[in-house]
């Protein structure tokens, strides 16, 4: 058992009370999980287009195969619907294509309680990280109906937390984390009727590079502390910081839903992202990030954002996309 692997392995023995627990046992990768692949080709949530092909990108890079290799059982549920862009007015400037979003990601909500009713795991496909608002409205709704609070990972170059009044843009992709938190905007805050879906302590944003003034006071209003930038990933490691992110996600909860923005791992190596940001994370920190996920065992459902085959090379960011999620479903070096 590796260090990190036993820090956290004590940890979860110490939160749930069972020695080691059923989750982790030493190098072995994980049970095998039964996994529904959920598509959402959302791209109406940021200005450039191309995010609404990451679904098809990650699929063509191999996932259900490569899922399948490490054990798990993978169903691949197709695509939710969306709206294209061309067909719908983009309503209020300050929260374009607002209604068309909550739809979609109403019914990707619905999905992934069914998923979850049905006792598989949800790996969601985006899409533009506006689809987050459906997805972890599910999972919080499934475990509210079973008295239980989820805790969420946001690892992310951006913090995602603005409102229609703070956005500098208009970009719902950007408003997220803000809606599950309990801000606005309130057509996603409420999907299945009732907020915040999150506690802000249960919330944690790793890998942040690039935050509006605006988003600064939001974070603080939503009461958000576990705020993990690149400097403290620079400075103190990616395993100190996962140990620290899970702990908090994990604190009181069911588990968590890790979401996934590409853009957080560095331009060189994901280049096929709709905003980049220089100075993220490198291959090997991220490929550490999940597999220090998969060994805590405590991920309730996955999700993978802002793939843009439109302006990727040869289909390398779905790739590692596609390597990353394989990290996180247990795949060991050795
Ligand atoms: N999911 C993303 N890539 N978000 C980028 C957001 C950029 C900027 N903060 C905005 O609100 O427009
Ligand atoms: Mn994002
Ligand atoms: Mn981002």
């Amino acid at each position: 058992m590796s260090k990190a692997s036993e820090l956290l392995a004590t940890e979860k023995a110490m939160t749930t009370g069972s020695a080691m627990g059923p989750f982790y046992s030493g190098v072995q990768s994980l049970p095998p999980r039964r996994i529904r692949l959920i598509g959402v080709p959302l791209d109406l949530g940021a200005s450039r287009r191309g995010v609404d092909m990451g679904p098809s990108a990650v699929r063509v890079a191999g996932l259900e195969a490569r899922l399948e290799a490490l054990g798990h059982v993978v169903t691949d549920g197709g695509n939710i619907s969306v709206a294209i862009a061309e067909t719908k007015t983009v309503g209020e400037q300050n929260a374009r294509y607002l209604k068309e979003i909550t739809e979609t990601c109403t019914k990707a909500a619905e999905m992934v309680v069914k998923t979850l009713e049905e006792g598989m795991t949800p790996v969601i496909l985006g899409g533009d990280h506006s689809v987050a608002a459906g997805s972890v409205s599910g999972v919080a709704e499934f475990y509210r109906r079973q008295h239980q609070k989820i805790g969420l990972i946001w690892i992310d170059a951006h913090s995602d937390i603005n409102t229609p009044a703070s956005s500098p843009s208009g970009n719902v992709h950007g408003m997220p984390l803000a809606a599950l938190l309990g801000l606005e905007p309130a057509s996603l805050a409420n999907i299945f009727g009732w907020s915040p879906k999150v506690a802000p302590e249960n919330t944690v944003l790793v890998g942040v590079r690039d935050i509006d003034a605006t988003e600064k006071e939001n974070i603080k209003r939503a009461g958000v502390t576990e705020v993990y930038t690149m400097r403290d990933i620079d400075e103190r490691g990616m395993r100190t910081v996962m140990e620290e992110a899970l702990r908090a996600a994990g604190r009181g909860t069911a588990g968590y839903h890790v979401s996934l923005d590409m853009d957080w791992i560095d331009p060189e190596d994901a280049p096929g992202v709709g905003t980049p940001v220089r100075g993220g994370a490198t291959y090997r920190e991220a490929h550490l990030a999940m597999e220090i996920i998969a060994d805590h065992g405590r991920m309730l459902s996955f999700e993978i954002v802002e793939v843009n085959p439109v302006i990727d090379e040869h289909n390398r960011t779905a790739d590692l996309a596609v390597e990353l999620i394989s990290s996180a479903f247990g795949k060991k070096i050795l």
